[in-house]
């Protein structure tokens, strides 16, 4: 597995080893020692798993306090742009985002850490997205930040895209008060 550390701090690009042959591909989507081994030691509680056509856009979405989230996105058929924002507050990075496109052909897994707010968009119909939490679903704990906030100016690659009643009431950037910390590792 190779694993690219992004620009803003904290964020984890893994391309995996994909073995290919006659019948198919296999690829370990999580091996713990590997994982732990790139610095990537949350203990993930939940799977989770949705399903697009093409254009729908979820995010951009994190939990708070004890039910804060790190997540192990990829995507298991089709195409999204991902991106994730950070949103821990004395963060050099603070307000920037990161975006990658996850799909079925490159299996490239992307590891979001508590402190960011998480979202992507399909770009093929049929698409399905899986991740790992490292924290259970917490409806209290949900926040939302507005995907398409001018202060953000994040390059979706799409017009109009499809959301959900939930997501069109996300917060404006400028008012959200974090409650992360960005902690110096
Ligand atoms: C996220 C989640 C939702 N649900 C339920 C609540 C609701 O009825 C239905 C759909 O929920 P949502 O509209 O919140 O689903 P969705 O918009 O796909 O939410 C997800 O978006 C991406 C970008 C993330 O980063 C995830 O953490 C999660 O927030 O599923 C659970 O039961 N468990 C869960 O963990």
């Amino acid at each position: 597995m190779e694993i690219i550390d992004e620009p803003i701090k904290g964020l984890k690009l893994l391309k995996p080893k994909v073995f290919g042959d006659h019948r198919g591909y296999f690829f370990e989507s999580y091996n713990k020692k590997t994982f732990e081994s790139v610095g990537i030691n949350d203990e993930f509680v939940q799977d989770n798993q949705s399903f697009s056509q093409k254009n729908v856009l979820r995010g951009l979405h994190f939990q708070t306090d004890e039910f804060a989230q790190a997540k192990l996105v990829r995507v298991i058929s089709g195409s999204v742009y991902d991106v994730a924002l950070d949103i821990r507050k004395g963060s050099p990075t603070y307000g920037k985002t990161f975006g990658v496109e996850l799909n079925a052909t490159n299996q490239y897994q992307f590891y979001v850490p508590v402190g960011f707010a998480h979202g992507f968009v399909t770009l093929e119909d049929n698409t399905v997205f899986a991740y790992k939490c490292s924290n259970y679903y917490s409806p209290g704990h949900e926040g939302g930040i507005m995907y398409n906030d001018p202060d953000l100016n994040i390059d979706w690659k799409v017009d109009n895209p499809i959301l959900s009643e939930k997501d069109r009431e996300n917060e404006v950037f400028k008012l959200f008060e974090s409650p992360f910390e960005y902690e110096e590792k």
